[in-house]
């Protein structure tokens, strides 16, 4: 169960809940290279949550670890409150929690309605025999995931494109989709990761915009991995940073902004 006796609303106005996932302790070992040393965080409901840090540092290792790519070698992950066993990345997603890719995976030869009509999958209980011999239901739920759909394709802007293929669409708007399907999962919890990579200022303005608005909008939790600190700066309530393998800073971004240790990192200052 999730609690939410110490939620609090923010300056602008969103109110956000108790801790929704619990990373404690968690070191993650690729052979002899550790890529997560003994970090421990949480997420709460209804917050932006930033994980940044410089090339290495291990921020796509942390996302991987959240979303059941990998299972850590020491450590727990608690979500709504309890602790939950090694997964894999299809059983964390039937709990709700979707993620965008670094490098988009999306179908290209589809079009952008039925791309995002994959982020309906786990929500589609009649299976195939059903449609085949109780066709009213799957129909029925055919037009309720339509409906969430094209809330999406609304509120992302990107009627214009709905039959076109993604193959054919600009690296911004493949980005977009891509969000789009993830929502379309009504996830908790929205991974992505590093969402404006390879975009540029005017697509990273648009995504930063669309990604306010799914929070505010849906209330949507948002957690994303980030390797450029100004981006996710404007956007986040808290932001962990994380340097080779460990965790440097954690907090409002005024504090991490000011955080001796986190200017130290990204100037490339050596340390232990
Ligand atoms: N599958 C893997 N096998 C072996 N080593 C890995 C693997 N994945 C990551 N590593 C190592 O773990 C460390 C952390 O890598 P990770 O990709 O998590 O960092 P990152 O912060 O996401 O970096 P970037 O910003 O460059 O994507 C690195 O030393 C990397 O070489």
């Amino acid at each position: 169960m999730l609690d939410n006796s110490d939620s609090y609303v923010t300056e602008d106005g969103r109110t956000i809940g108790g801790v929704v996932m619990e990373m404690k302790n968690i070191t993650l070992r690729f052979g002899g290279v550790v890529a997560i040393k003994d970090i421990s965080f949480d997420i709460r409901e209804g917050e932006i949550r930033a994980i940044i840090g410089p090339n290495g540092a291990g921020k796509s290792s942390m996302l991987n670890v959240i979303s059941g790519f990998y299972n850590p070698q020491e450590g727990d992950v608690y979500y709504k409150g309890a602790l939950r066993p090694p997964m894999k990345p299809y059983q964390v997603a039937q709990q709700g929690i979707a993620r965008t890719f670094q490098n988009i995976a999306l179908f290209e030869g589809m079009t952008v309605l039925d791309n995002i009509m994959t982020g309906r999958l786990n929500h589609m209980k009649a299976g195939l025999f059903a449609q085949a011999i109780w066709k009213g239901k799957a129909e029925a739920e055919e037009v309720a995931n339509r409906e969430v759909v094209e809330k999406i394709i609304d509120f992302l802007e990107i009627q214009s494109i709905r039959k076109t293929p993604v193959g054919r669409l600009p690296y911004g708007l493949k980005k977009r989709v891509e969000l789009a399907r993830a929502l379309a999962a009504e996830p908790s919890i929205l991974l992505l990761d590093e969402p404006m990579a390879g975009m540029n200022v005017e697509e990273k303005e648009d995504m930063s915009r669309f990604i306010l608005d799914v929070n505010d909008e849906f209330g949507t939790t948002i957690a994303l991995i980030e390797h450029d600190m100004g981006v996710v700066m404007d956007l986040s309530d808290r932001v962990v940073v994380m340097d080779y393998g460990k965790k440097i800073g954690d907090g409002t971004p005024d504090e991490v902004r000011s955080n001796q240790a986190v200017i130290d990192a990204y100037l490339g200052v050596s340390h232990d």
